[in-house]
């Protein structure tokens, strides 16, 4: 249904002898040569950030009735309504650093008003109670995974070549919980966290019923598609989809960080060549994104002990992958800058 090419890796070697001509000590730009290298594989020998579309996709979660969050439900539409009032953590990173920030309702418990400026992508009103039976039917996961497609695809007109991911759903560490054990193959207290800060009786509930659902659907539980219907949410769905989407448009998507990693962990499941256009913008202070992070390989590039999600991670590294792909572009060469080459 996707159509990824792997990355090519004809020019790596052209690509690296252009980074250890520039004038510094070979290495010494550190993980952000890597990333250039990485710029100029997927956006050409003259790598530049052009148009980044933040894709935040907000949905809610049967299973936040059970009070598995420290918020009730119905915060997952009044953040959407603070974001689109531009009052959250997400749009004051965007508009420091010119991120074009989209808000995109997978599918809350009611469609926020029109007026509001937020993307209509619902896939319904809110997941089932993924403990008692399916968030959604593979149909849904399908239209979810569409919907997400075309969101990077209509960016991507617009002149976009970075995707930055995020979400919104109270709830949300429960379902992304329940998918990485079984894509992952690990048991339910492996994955759960502490998500908003919730105490240790809750903790032990949100376990509970995590490892319920995975019971429930264990027999079903036999793709990444069928996980992402027993046990998914819909914003993970569509940010499923906004990946592979990416992938096959060739530009690169910055993940945020435990539900956003666990929709990427599910692209790579279904498609194993979109990892190449994965950039992982940071570690997220919930427990389990580091066996996530460690699974797929990934070295994400900043570590602030953050937990927020709604993309904040994913924004904060845009300069950071602006600056790789700046000195890739705009740094002197030694034979430019007549400097003796002290490459060995
Ligand atoms: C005010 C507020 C703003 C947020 N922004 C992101 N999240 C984050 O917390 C939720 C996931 O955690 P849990 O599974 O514990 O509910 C998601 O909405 C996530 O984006 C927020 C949560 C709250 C309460
Ligand atoms: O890392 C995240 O994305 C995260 C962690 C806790 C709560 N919400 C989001």
């Amino acid at each position: 249904m996707f159509d990824i090419a792997p990355v090519s890796r004809e020019r790596d070697e052209q690509i690296q002898a252009r980074i250890d001509d520039k004038t510094k000590p070979r290495g010494a730009l550190g993980a952000l040569e890597p990333l250039a290298a990485h710029l100029a594989r997927l956006l050409g020998e003259s790598p530049e950030i052009k148009r980044p579309a933040m894709l935040v996709f907000a949905a809610d979660h049967g299973i936040a009735s059970a009070g598995v969050s420290i918020a009730p439900p119905e915060v997952t539409a009044q953040m959407v309504a603070n974001f689109a009032a531009g009052g959250a953590a997400i749009n004051v990173f965007c508009r420091q650093l010119g991120w074009q920030l989209e808000i995109i309702d997978a599918g809350m418990l009611s469609a926020p008003p029109r007026d509001m400026g937020v993307t209509d992508c619902r896939l319904g009103a809110g997941t089932g109670p993924i403990y008692k039976r399916a968030a959604m039917t593979l149909g849904q996961v399908e239209h979810g995974l569409n919907f997400g497609r075309e969101r990077v695809r209509s960016h991507h007109a617009k002149g976009a070549n970075l995707i930055g991911l995020g979400e919104m759903g109270i709830g949300n560490t429960s379902s992304a919980a329940a998918v990485m054990a079984a894509l992952m193959g690990l048991e339910a207290k492996d994955c759960v966290g502490r998500g908003t800060g919730v105490d240790a009786a809750t903790l032990k509930r949100k376990q509970m019923l995590v490892e319920q659902a995975l019971l429930l659907h264990l027999d079903m539980l036999t793709s990444p598609e069928s996980i992402l219907a027993c046990v998914g949410g819909f914003e993970i769905v569509e940010m499923t989809g906004a990946i592979l989407g990416a992938a096959e448009l060739g530009i690169p998507v910055l993940v945020d960080g435990f539900i956003a990693t666990v929709a990427a962990l599910a692209a790579v499941k279904m498609f194993p060549q979109s990892r190449e256009y994965l950039i992982f913008a940071h570690r997220s202070a919930e427990r389990a994104h580091g066996l996530m992070l460690a699974h797929l390989e990934a070295e994400p590039l900043l570590n602030l002990d953050m937990r927020l999600g709604e993309g904040t991670g994913a924004a904060l590294a845009l300069p950071l992958v602006q600056a790789a792909a700046n000195f890739y572009r705009e740094m002197a060469s030694f034979s430019d800058a007549g400097i003796t080459d002290v490459t060995p």
